[in-house]
């Protein structure tokens, strides 16, 4: 069975644009233009696309805060638009870059307010708080105010409120933006546990493709309102050639490395950038260059949402 379903769905905004001194114009922006497309319950499936691709504008239809022009939508056998206080029991929502919690109240009382507005059982709110609490490790910040939390301990804090009433689908919008490497690893680690142990539904939006990667066993690409690919990861390196990148620092400036699978991209004094495909283990190519030239350091860094979405386009329009 489908948990989120949706039929042919668009969304359209009329915006008035300047056209002259005093003359203003309308037009029809299509920020949803004909979505099709069924989500199975357990699934996590990664939403992303360039900016202003119609992202939000599908997630704020699938909360029932914004009104299809057309077509049909189901969350959880629920019309989100219509029934948004049913709706609101099943599903739960984190938005990086906003919280649902109290700035002036500690997260206790946030998470005690969540209680009663979702009803929730007390037996039941009591084992999910102290499972959130052990895995986000809220021990010693559920009586700080909000306000007195990093940006990490507050993106914890806003994922079990989004948890304590047990909902059947989670909304990400960029759960890890802005967050260090251990909080994001925190963050995707409970979210892994969230999705195989509860099989919560997650729909997740983000920039970063080590989200994807790690927690989303299907990825959708949406751009002007359309989905333009619906697959795999792998499916979508494979359709974009898309490639990691090796930076070397050298002992010092030297001519341009040379080892088999990876080719020289830039140099710069003695640091030098080594494109390698992106399915391809960095294991090998890291032991050469490490067996051949005196090294300094080595990272890899992996490829920009935006550009395997760039040169999936470059490739279509090649053919
Ligand atoms: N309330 C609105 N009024 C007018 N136009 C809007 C409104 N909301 C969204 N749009 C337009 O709809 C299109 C899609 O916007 P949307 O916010 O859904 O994109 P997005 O994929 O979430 O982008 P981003 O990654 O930048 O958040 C954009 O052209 C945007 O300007």
């Amino acid at each position: 069975m489908s948990m989120i379903e949706l039929q042919d769905v668009r969304r359209s905004f009329t915006v008035r644009t300047r056209a002259g001194r005093l003359r203003r114009e309308k037009r029809e922006v299509h920020a949803v233009d004909g979505l099709t497309f069924g989500i199975d319950a357990g699934e996590c499936v990664g939403y992303i696309g360039p900016n202003g691709a119609g992202k939000s504008t599908t997630i704020k239809m699938l909360t029932g805060i914004l009104v299809p022009s057309s077509g049909r939508l189901r969350v959880a056998g629920v019309d989100p638009a219509r029934e948004r206080v049913r709706l609101a029991r099943r599903i739960g929502v984190v938005f990086g870059q906003r919280t649902t919690l109290w700035w002036d109240l500690p997260l206790r009382d946030s998470y005690e307010l969540a209680r009663r507005i979702y009803r929730i059982p007390e037996a039941r709110y009591r084992a999910n708080l102290d499972r959130c609490v052990e895995l986000l490790d809220l021990g010693g910040l559920l009586d700080t105010p909000v306000r007195q939390l990093s940006l990490g301990q507050r993106m914890r804090g806003d994922l079990a409120a989004a948890l304590l009433h047990d909902p059947q689908v989670l909304y990400l919008d960029e759960p890890t933006i802005g967050l260090d490497v251990v909080s994001k690893a925190r963050v995707r680690e409970f979210l892994r546990e969230v999705n195989t142990e509860r099989r919560t539904t997650v729909l997740l939006t983000t920039h970063d493709l080590v989200d994807i990667e790690q927690l989303c066993g299907r990825v959708m690409v949406i751009d002007h309102g359309r989905v333009v690919y619906d697959g795999s990861l792998d499916g979508l390196h494979a359709a974009g050639r898309s490639e990691r990148t090796l930076v070397v620092d050298l002992a010092e400036a030297g001519p341009a490395i040379e080892v088999a699978g990876a080719r020289v991209v830039r140099v710069e004094g003695p640091r030098q950038w080594l494109a390698f495909p992106a399915r391809t283990s960095a294991a090998p190519i890291v032991a050469a260059v490490a067996d051949r030239y005196p090294l300094a350091d080595l990272s890899v860094r992996e490829p920009a949402i935006e550009d395997v979405i760039a040169r999936m386009y470059a490739k279509v329009a090649i053919g």
